[in-house]
């Protein structure tokens, strides 16, 4: 068998967050160039207006004349500057958020495709759509959070303290050291003490929606079968479950916020201290002593926000865990490095195919061997369980077999991609599966650039076209969540209709006249005999009317032939 497999990098999640984001760096400087604006220029505005207000208040007390024009302007466009700032500072930043969100996203489906449906068997539903809304967007974090305020904390820190050492080393080295304890050891314990309950944040958080998904789901069975007590019991039970770290997170808050507001004012403190002595000694005057004093003050809306920040960091870091966690794992069936085209002929071919799936001691096929030749049709019966959906799943590319080999025409399945095989089948089952959109944009699923004739005449040969016409809004009509404005013969016929659309020269039925009353059935039937017209196909049915459509049959026992 020429298989070979794709090397699928292991991603670390720091490194995965910055190489992500590249095509988004030039936005974030942006946004913490603005972020660094802002900052100075609010605390040139305290500042500024402290100066300014002292230094009046003297000129009013000794008589003194002073120009007013200049720092008033200042002040005025500081203030301005300041609003128009923050205004851009807050659009980029979240533009460039919500743009790395999108090509988030886009990479992740693009990633999860391969897996399914092998491989994400092994997730359950709502713990999938945890993964793909809940942590994705908890990663919006990083980036306005804590990549954006953490670098303009660091340039504005910078500027702040080159300009205090203009005035008096001691002031600065001070600002400088309460700047550090707050912007960088608050944030580092807060990360570290913030770590653990993040992770069970996001794990708890994630059980809890995989719960109530599966419980609103089953609603029904619960009450009719279920003891709904226990349920509402156990979503108690994990509800507390996430309340517990939640209020860890709330404590490490609530420590670093009172420890943010005890070393920004002790720092402010100081600084005056050590200004007050060199007003004493001469080097500095009133206005300018109010002026620092406000710096110091001010200078802390650098860095106040960031032991927060970096106490949600551990969120941040479990959830794009668990987005790698999906992305790197291996698919189930590997795909050709280089595909082979696509065939021309559609035998299909089985050769000592066996199947066993991971986890199971039985396989599900065994040794099966059978050649159906092109426009033929095979009927597959057999005992439930006796493995006939699983041989469809093989052609389809789903799962791929242990040992054996399966060929459509001359080509190796092995060596043509899954998508190319999928695109030579239409698979018309008893489970079908219509968007709660309009039945026409279930119909396009099958065909994107279909006419409304192509509509039409597929419709009309899927003995669907008069119910469709019946209806208020014939094509437009929405179908309801589960297609609940649809009765199950209408459901199969439809889909019946969307495999002709497809026009594909392979199809599949499983059981696809299960269940349908005898009418319904004969008209099912029918509509199915026109699309197998011309077609390979493989037909999984236990019904006399369908059979008559096939050539050949196999009866398949414990997964062999018999
Ligand atoms: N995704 C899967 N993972 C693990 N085991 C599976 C999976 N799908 C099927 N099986 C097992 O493989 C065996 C064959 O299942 P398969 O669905 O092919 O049978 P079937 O003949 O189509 O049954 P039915 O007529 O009830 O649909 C069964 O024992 C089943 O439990």
């Amino acid at each position: 068998m020429s298989r070979e497999q794709k090397q699928i990098p292991k991603h670390s999640e720091w490194r995965w967050l910055y190489e992500i984001s590249r095509p988004y760096l030039g936005w974030m400087m942006a946004g913490v160039l603005l972020a660094t604006t802002v900052i100075l220029a609010n605390v040139a505005l305290l500042s500024v207006s402290g100066w300014f207000i002292t230094a009046m208040a003297i000129s009013g007390l000794t008589g003194a004349v002073i120009n007013y024009f200049t720092p008033a302007a200042a002040i005025r466009g500081l203030a301005i500057l300041r609003t128009v700032g923050r205004y851009l500072e807050r659009l980029i930043t979240h533009e460039a958020t919500f743009r790395l969100l999108a090509g988030l996203r886009q990479w992740f489906f693009e990633r999860l495709e391969p897996l399914a449906p092998a491989r994400l068997q092994y997730y359950q539903g709502g713990d999938l759509l945890s993964r793909i809304r809940a942590d994705i967007d908890s990663l919006e974090n990083a980036y306005l959070r804590i990549v954006t305020p953490t670098l303009a904390a660091l340039l504005s820190t910078v500027l702040m303290v080159l300009f205090l050492l203009w005035w008096s080393p001691a002031i600065a080295l001070t600002n400088l050291i309460g700047l550090m304890i707050v912007g960088l050891i608050l944030p580092w314990l807060a990360l570290h003490l913030g770590m653990n309950s993040g992770k069970q944040i996001v794990e708890a958080r994630a059980a809890l929606r995989q719960r109530t998904s599966e419980t609103v789901r089953g609603l029904a069975e619960i009450t009719l079968y279920g003891d709904p007590q226990q349920r509402i019991d156990t979503i108690h039970k994990e509800n507390s479950a996430l309340v517990v770290p939640q209020r860890q997170q709330n404590r490490i808050d609530a420590g670093s916020t009172a420890l943010t507001g005890l070393f920004s004012q002790l720092t402010w403190l100081t600084m005056i201290v050590i200004a007050i002595g060199l007003v004493q000694n001469g080097m500095l005057n009133g206005p300018e002593l109010v002026m620092l004093a406000f710096f110091g003050m001010a200078s802390f809306e650098a860095v106040a926000a960031l032991p927060i920040a970096f106490r949600a960091l551990g969120e941040t870091r479990s959830a794009a865990g668990r987005i790698l966690d999906l992305v790197d794992a291996e698919p189930e069936v590997i795909e050709p490095i280089e595909p082979s085209a696509a065939p021309q002929r559609f035998d299909i071919r089985f050769d000592k195919v066996c199947l066993t799936y991971p986890g199971n001691k039985q396989p599900a096929l065994h040794d099966v061997s059978f050649h159906l030749k092109q426009g033929q049709k095979l009927a597959i019966r057999g005992a439930s369980g006796s493995g006939k959906t699983s041989l469809t799943q093989l052609i389809l590319k789903f799962w791929a077999p242990d040992s054996g080999q399966i060929s459509i025409g001359e080509t190796n399945l092995c060596d043509l991609s899954g998508d190319s095989v999928r695109a030579l089948c239409a698979v018309v089952s008893q489970h079908v599966h219509l968007f709660n959109t309009t039945l026409a944009a279930n119909l396009y699923l099958a065909k994107p650039n279909a006419t409304q004739e192509d509509l039409v005449s597929a419709c009309r040969a899927a003995s669907i076209l008069d119910d469709i016409l019946a209806l208020p809004e014939g094509f437009n009509t929405v179908v309801g969540e589960a297609a609940a404005r649809l009765s199950g013969g209408q459901i199969r016929r439809i889909s019946i209709a969307r495999a002709l659309l497809k026009d594909a020269p392979i199809v599949i039925l499983d059981e696809p006249t299960e269940g349908l009353d005898a009418k319904t059935e004969q008209a099912v039937t029918k509509a199915l005999a026109w699309l197998l017209q011309d077609r390979t196909a493989l037909i999984i049915s236990h019904r006399p009317q369908l059979l008559t459509l096939a050539d050949q049959t196999i009866v398949l026992d414990a997964g062999s032939i018999i």
